[in-house]
């Protein structure tokens, strides 16, 4: 490795300099204890959503170009989940359950870390590891000699477990090919019936990694630590369920990995410091577009003055409310950086000089709403958010008329049923989600938490920020709001899609690091904006 470059995690093991194993290991008992949260602030996600083939493609061509031996792999995998439980529940008792496949192995091999470095943890071998694979009977064999607690599952009674212990379900992973039956389902349903807290490494037992659907029992836990990347079965949002919060982890798997398949690609904050740049020192306000907002009837400008306000702090150069004539005070008081207008004084002309469009927010339904609706679609430009009782009005119409090429349509789950037709299941909502982005060439975007976001070619974008405090009246004006100012100077409309979900979610996630999750109003979302953006 080149002395001058900072080593990353997954080089801990760089493959041209050969190691003998627990020499390494000596190495990694100080860093557990010292430096873990250096070392995971350099850590590498992926942001690809793979099936389990795939998976195990990537695990294999990494072990050959790079670890060497699936023992090297296994244990980078257990330092870096044994860091971040050591970081966050080291003064707990912890019990993990250990399969026999390497999702087991992983399990022993974490407990060897977990217990050489103080921490209480008990191990119940669920299946027989001397049946399993190598690696977990090789880390079976370890975690035995440095005489940790280890006891079949026959001999263990889950009833008589402290409450207060933390349950570690290493039992199954990736490898997992149908539903659990007889004693291990027995087993997994007395486990859930438990009040404990629950950790899943990688995929909760039982759940199929391909399955949107999960046919069997699956382990329920409180929060799911999965291995490196997004797998396809977390797509369906009903999933959270079963893996609770799900956490990355970094293994080490190496990065020149090229898949046959990617289900779609997550927005990490890596995607947010890619586009940001700062402005020209000779910027003036046209540079930045006009944001026209169009919605605001009658009592509800609210809708509208929360869009307005983060179109403004989002970046637009100008920006114009047209809402209902009798909202024009209201809404020039609370904001006063806006051009009013009515909607009998919205022309064509307004409706195709503007930058950028945000139609929807609080627009209602009436006649006029919909002679609104109908006109901008005919005549505005591409960069149009199209959100709200617009999209209820769209969705309604007879003969909707055609929309602008990669328009972008924000709706939740109710609205986007009603705009692609009901559906059964989530692969039938993904596949019409899909088939309706790619028909009308624009981009959908599925509110919800972790946003999916298709596009005019039928990709998905997932989103990874947000949590639920979002679950509120006037957070998808605001949503709606940022992506209208983002389109004013974002060059591609699906990046505008992107960085605006992307954002609204962090500046939840960054709001529930002081106040309540209940307690977010939107315009907690609109002060949070500046520093987000922040180059
Ligand atoms: N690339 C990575 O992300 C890495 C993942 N690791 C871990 O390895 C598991 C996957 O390991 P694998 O051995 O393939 O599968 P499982 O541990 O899930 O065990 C499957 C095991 O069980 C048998 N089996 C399958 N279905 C059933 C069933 N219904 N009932 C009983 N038994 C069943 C099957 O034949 C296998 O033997 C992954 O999740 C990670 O945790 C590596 O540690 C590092 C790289
Ligand atoms: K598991």
């Amino acid at each position: 490795m080149d002395a001058c470059m900072k080593p990353s995690p997954y080089e801990l093991f760089p493959p041209e300099v050969p190691i003998v194993f627990e020499k390494v290991e000596m190495i990694l008992v100080p860093v557990i204890l010292s430096s873990a949260v250096k070392i995971r602030r350099n850590c590498y996600f992926s942001n690809m959503i793979l099936d389990a083939h795939n998976i195990k493609n990537w695990d294999s061509h990494s072990i050959k170009s790079k670890w060497q031996s699936s023992l090297y792999l296994m244990e980078n995998a257990a330092l870096s989940l044994s860091q971040i439980i050591h970081e966050n529940y080291r003064n707990k008792n912890l019990v993990i359950l250990c399969g026999s496949g390497n999702n087991g192995g992983d399990g022993y091999a974490l407990a060897r870390m977990l217990f050489k470095v103080g921490c209480r943890v008990d191990v119940i071998s669920v299946l027989d590891p001397k049946r399993g694979s190598n690696e977990c009977n090789s880390n079976y064999q370890k975690l035995l000699e440095i005489g940790a607690p280890i006891s079949q599952r026959n001999e263990w009674s889950p009833a008589k477990l402290n409450p207060k212990t933390i349950i570690v379900d290493c039992i199954f992973g990736t490898g997992l090919n149908r539903p659990l039956e007889g004693e291990l389902l027995a087993f997994i349903q007395e486990i859930n019936d438990l009040p404990n807290y629950k950790i899943a490494v990688d995929l909760p037992s039982g759940m199929l990694a391909d399955e949107y659907r999960q046919p069997g029992v699956v382990f329920k836990a409180d929060k799911t630590f999965t291995l490196q990347c997004f797998k396809r079965c977390f797509l369906n949002r009903e999933n959270l369920l079963y893996t609770g919060e799900i956490s990355m982890v970094d293994i080490g798997l190496s990065k020149d990995f090229k898949p046959s398949h990617i289900e779609g690609r997550l927005i990490t904050d890596s995607y947010l410091k890619n586009m940001l740049s700062k402005r020209n020192v000779n910027s003036e306000k046209r540079d930045f577009g006009s944001c026209l907002i169009i919605g605001g009837a009658k009592g509800m400008a609210g809708a509208v003055i929360m869009a307005g306000k983060a179109a403004w702090r989002s970046g637009c150069g100008l920006l114009m409310i047209c809402a209902d004539e009798d909202n024009r005070q209201i809404i020039q008081a609370a904001l006063p950086e806006a051009m009013f207008i009515s909607f009998e004084e919205l022309t064509l002309e307004t409706i195709q000089k503007a930058r950028s469009i945000v139609i929807g927010p609080g627009l209602g339904k009436s006649q006029k709403a919909k002679e609104l609706l109908i006109t901008t679609l005919e005549n505005a430009p591409e960069n149009i958010v199209v959100d709200a009782d617009a999209i209820n009005i769209y969705s309604s119409l007879e003969e909707p008329p055609k929309l602008p090429r990669k328009s972008i349509i924000t709706p939740h789950k109710r609205e986007l049923e009603r705009l692609i037709g009901p559906t059964h299941g989530y692969e039938d909502l993904l596949n019409k989600q899909k088939a309706f982005s790619k028909f009308h060439g624009v981009i959908l975007v599925s509110k919800g938490p972790y946003t999916q976001i298709t596009d005019n070619l039928g990709c998905l974008l997932v989103n990874t920020s947000g949590n639920a405090s979002l679950a509120k009246g006037g957070t998808g004006d605001v949503l709606a709001g940022i992506i209208g100012g983002l389109l004013c100077f974002v060059p591609k409309n699906i990046s505008a899609a992107a960085l605006g979900v992307y954002i609204h979610g962090k500046a939840a996630d960054e709001w529930v690091k002081s106040g309540s999750d209940g307690s977010l109003s939107p315009l907690d979302l609109i002060n949070l904006i500046p520093t987000l953006l922040k180059t």
